[in-house]
């Protein structure tokens, strides 16, 4: 197969694309396309627009504030606002259920159709995509010049494989299918991990107080957040540009910025030596569960805000910790490595999600030059060896995706658009293989590294904006706010309002109408 690939990885003709899921990511992509006048198709697997918040685990919410979690150019409305600051999952779902209404884009997506093949036919010059209606039990093929990929980070539950499962006479179920509390009652219970859904699960199953014995079995402990240190809220300290100085630098960083970096180690280390301290004081986390890796390099693991209290899980007289992992499955229960044998009747998978791009023939899997840790994207979304192909939101992870999959659809339409130049396949191939050094040093080892952006957020979209030709300093000339004030979406709203776009000169303060930023 051969590729002619024009500088711009753009195909000859655009008119129609096709866009891989309706989650926030999807959505806004369609929403971007759309004002360029292109034809969209929106493929959904689920049975509704919202991807994670459809439906997930028993009680799960959103971990940061509502007004950190916004569409730019659709801030929650005043009928939809939460009473609590944290909203609950269900009303994240409404939330964005009302953002596809605004811009009438049911009509866009096909809702229960799974992608399963993406083939590039040389012969039409366009992707062939078979998916199956999973309601109407049929299978249809489509065709579409071009195609971005907005299956997010979650779409595939990671279940670890051990030995024996078949044997095992209790059920086995992945937290995002732990709908229902009542699934546990009277049953002694395993929940694998201590990530942010790990800590919720058990938390419920706490609070509800129906299951027989509740045992955390993980391997290794991660730094939890507070909803606020010393009475300054987290989110504050986490979304603004002062933060990311306590890391060290971004890989576009030039000689004096690293300088200043290295300079700076001692008090970087001071800081995050006393915000473990602050963190460990709060959640009394005793040294046999104090995570390994330090503060700063664990958010990378996905960072997890928790109510400061805990009351359910200090108070809960059924819960037992476990450092350790499982070695194999017998009828009534696990053995552990240590050859230790534990009872259980339901096993709660909180080990997260895995990617696959097994859609896509060997020969394009194979141009996405996918590694052991990931896929690593030129601007985290287009595949430098591959036209016509896009990712939005599926290989990006920052503190606030809902903003950065926005930004990244402004920043594909302007690319399609061809208002956003791109630089030349070798050098974008040379930015992805520096990213890809850089990401390797400064982050732990996991499964999907080369998505990863977490508190360098702040870097990557001014990156963004700075390829739009947009001003990525949102706060007007306040270099306080600049410095030290929380970034939200609002910050962003004027680039999307109607008429502007990506690539126009714009700038300045957010919208000033119904503007509900950082309040
Ligand atoms: N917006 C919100 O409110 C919410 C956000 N989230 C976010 O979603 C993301 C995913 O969270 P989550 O679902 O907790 O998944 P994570 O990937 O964060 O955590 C997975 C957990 O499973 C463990 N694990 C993975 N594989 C294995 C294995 N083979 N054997 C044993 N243990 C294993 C990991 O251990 P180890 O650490 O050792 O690798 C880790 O503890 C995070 O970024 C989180 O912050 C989640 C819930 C709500
Ligand atoms: O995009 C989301 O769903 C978020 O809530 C962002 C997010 C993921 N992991 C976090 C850890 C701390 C703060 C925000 C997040």
């Amino acid at each position: 197969m051969s590729f002619s690939v024009n500088l711009a990885l753009l195909p000859a003709k655009l008119r129609r694309v096709l866009i891989v899921g309706a989650g926030v990511a999807g959505l806004q992509t369609a929403v971007a396309l759309l004002k360029l006048g292109l034809e969209v198709l929106v493929l959904e697997a689920e049975d509704d627009v919202g991807g994670v918040w459809v439906r997930n685990y028993s009680g799960f919410g959103l971990q940061i504030p509502w007004r950190m979690y916004q569409f730019p150019e659709f801030l929650w409305p005043q009928e939809l606002l939460p009473t609590d600051e944290y909203p609950s999952g269900a009303q994240v779902r409404a939330y964005i259920r009302a953002y596809a209404a605004h811009f009438d884009l049911l009509r866009h997506v096909r809702l229960h159709c799974k992608l399963l093949r993406l083939r590039w036919s040389p012969v039409s010059s366009s992707w062939e995509a078979l998916y199956c209606d999973t309601a109407a039990k049929k299978c249809f093929k489509t065709f579409a010049d071009y195609t971005v990929i907005c299956s997010g980070l979650f779409s595939n539950a990671y279940v670890p494989d051990y030995k024996g499962t078949q044997a095992f006479a209790g059920l086995q179920l992945h937290a995002k299918d732990f709908t229902d509390l009542a699934m546990a009652r009277g049953k002694r219970v395993l929940v694998v991990g201590s990530g942010k859904t790990a800590m919720d699960c058990l938390n419920s199953l706490c609070a509800g107080r129906t299951a027989a014995s509740i045992t955390m079995l993980f391997r290794q402990g991660h730094w939890p957040l507070p909803r606020s240190v010393l009475g300054l809220p987290i989110h504050r300290m986490m979304f603004n540009r002062a933060a990311v100085g306590m890391l060290p630098p971004y890989y576009t960083a030039g000689r004096l910025e690293r300088a200043a970096g290295v300079a700076a180690r001692p008090l970087k280390r001071l800081f995050w030596k006393g915000l473990e301290c602050v963190i460990a004081r709060t959640f009394r986390i005793t040294s046999d569960v104090r995570p390994t890796v330090p503060l700063p390099a664990d958010l990378f693991f996905g960072g997890q805000i928790l109510d400061d209290t805990l009351d359910e899980l200090t108070g809960c007289e059924v819960l037992k910790t476990i450092k350790g992992e499982v070695n194999r499955f017998v009828r009534n229960g696990v053995i552990l490595q240590d050859g230790s044998f534990l009872g259980v009747d339901l096993i709660l998978y909180c080990t997260g999600y895995s990617k696959s791009y097994d859609y896509l023939e060997p020969g394009m899997r194979q141009r996405l030059e996918l590694q052991k840790d990931g896929l690593y994207l030129y601007r985290s979304v287009l595949p430098h060896a591959v036209p016509h192909l896009a990712f939005v939101g599926s290989e990006v992870s920052t503190y606030n995706n809902i903003l950065t999959s926005g930004l990244q659809a402004l920043w594909l339409a302007g690319v399609l658009a061809g208002r956003v130049a791109l630089p030349p396949p070798h050098a974008m191939a040379a930015d992805v293989r520096m990213q890809r050094h850089w990401r390797r040093k400064v982050m732990p080892p996991q499964r999907s590294r080369g998505s990863v952006l977490m508190q360098y957020m702040m870097q990557y979209h001014d990156q963004l904006l700075h390829d739009m030709r947009c001003d990525p300093r949102r706060k007007g000339f306040n270099p306080l706010a600049e410095c030290f004030g929380a970034y939200t979406a609002a910050d962003y709203s004027s680039l999307l309002a109607e008429g502007t776009g990506a690539g126009a000169a714009g700038g300045g303060q957010a919208a000033a109408g119904g503007r509900r930023g950082d309040g």
